[in-house]
Formats: structure tokens, sequence, C-alpha cells
């Protein structure tokens, strides 16, 4: 099974990813970016206030694919449990609205164009816990350490989370990330008893 933590920067997901990290040792955890060169490409592209913003979504999306053949397609094929901090959905969120202000020809909706992209190679996840915080919330709480950390940014981030949340409600959970971080921790592991009893 694929699971994904998915959230605005500061939402808790790396803490979340960490708690589950201890409860189910024999899982496979990775994370987008990954440390891969690919990785490493998309860190340079993200400190580049002006990066071309089509050219970041197609770098995300190398490293995607990178990370797609080198760990997980063969961790689920050995049966693992894989837990993502971060996967395709981030692409989704952030990079339509990056785009939004771009350019795409034909009016193109950028987070359908980005969906049909991974369609033709993606292995999407089975189930995903958003967490869910505020943008300001999630701006006071990421510090603003790179450029998609700004409210305004966020924002637009936050509803293409929502419209992605009311196109699968059967994938996403939504974890009410304001609570403090210890009910946090056990509402994120009680779903994932959920998710791997189901499975
Ligand atoms: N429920 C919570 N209440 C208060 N602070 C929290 C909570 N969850 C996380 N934090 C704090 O917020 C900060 C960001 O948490 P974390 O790194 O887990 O978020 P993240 O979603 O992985 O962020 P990013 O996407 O920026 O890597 C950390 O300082 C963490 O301790
Ligand atoms: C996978 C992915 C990530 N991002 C953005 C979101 C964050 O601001 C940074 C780094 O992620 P982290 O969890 O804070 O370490 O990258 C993105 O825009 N698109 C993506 O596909």
């Amino acid at each position: 099974m694929l699971l994904t933590l998915e959230g605005l920067d500061g939402s808790g997901k790396t803490t979340a990813w960490e708690a589950l990290r201890e409860a189910y040792p024999e899982a496979v955890f990775t994370r987008e970016p990954t440390g891969s060169w690919y990785g490493e490409a998309v860190s340079r592209s993200m400190r580049d206030d002006g990066a071309d913003p089509l050219a970041e979504l197609f770098l995300f999306t190398a490293d995607h694919a990178d990370h797609l053949s080198r760990v997980v397609r063969p961790a689920l094929a050995d049966g693992n449990l894989v837990v993502s901090d971060r996967y395709s959905d981030s692409r989704f969120a952030y990079q339509a609205a990056a785009l939004a202000e771009s350019y795409l020809a034909g009016g193109r909706d950028p987070l359908e164009y980005i969906r049909e992209i991974h369609e033709a190679f993606s292995h999407p996840p089975d189930r995903t816990i958003y967490l869910d915080v505020d943008p300001e919330v999630a701006a006071e709480r990421a510090g603003a350490t790179n450029k998609f950390e700004r409210v305004e940014y966020l924002s637009r981030v936050a509803e293409n989370y929502e419209r992605l949340i009311e196109a699968e409600p059967d994938r996403f959970v939504r974890v009410d990330a304001t609570q403090p971080l210890p009910a946090v921790r056990e509402a994120v592991i009680d779903h994932v008893e959920e998710f791997v009893a189901e499975s």
C-alpha cells in the first residue's frame, strides 16, 4: 500500500512521518523532493526566485519519475507499506498555483494539465492524509525558508488541495493539524491502523 502525507509547508507532515516511522519500523519511508541529484536540481530551482514555473514543474516531475522507479515501485512490488512525505498531489497543488500566473496554451487548467502528465506514468497513492492548517499558520510555522512559504501563494495551494480532496474524497482523510502535536500524532496513527487493517 502506498500512503502519502500532504499539506501546506509547516503543516506537520515530517513530524507525522517520523511518528509513523516509530510505529511501523518495517515500512519503507521516503519523501519528495528526494535526495537524488534530481532532487538537488529541484532544490536549486526552489532557491531561484526567477525560475521558470514550467521548467520547475518538469524538474519536480523528473524527480518523481526517478523516485518511482528507484524506490516506490520496487518497495511496493516487495509487498511493503510505503509512506511518502509529499508525492504527486504536491505537484498538482503547488505547481498548478505557480503556473496559474504563467502561461499554458488554450486556457488549459494547470491542475488538470499536471494530472494528465502524471497519469501517463505515475503510481497513484492508495490513501492520503491531508494535514490541514490555514495558510497563515503554515507560513508562520514554516518560517519562509523558500519562495513557496508565503501566505498569498499558500492560499492558492490550499485551494488546489481542496479541489483534489473534493475530486477523490475516498482517498483523502483530513486531520486538523492545528491541534496540539500529541493529538495530531494520535489521529494520524489511528488512520494508518485503519488503512492497514482494510488493505
Ligand atoms: N500540531 C502542531 N502544533 C504546533 N507546532 C507544530 C505542530 N506540528 C508541527 N509543528 C511544528 O511546525 C514546524 C513544521 O513541522 P514539520 O516540519 O513537521 O512540517 P512540514 O509539513 O513537514 O513542513 P515542510 O513542508 O515545510 O517541510 C516544526 O517546528 C514542528 O515542530
Ligand atoms: C514534492 C514537491 C514539493 N514542493 C515544494 C513544497 C515545499 O515548499 C518544498 C519542499 O518540500 P518540504 O516538504 O518543505 O521539504 O517543495 C513543490 O512545490 N512541488 C512538489 O512536487
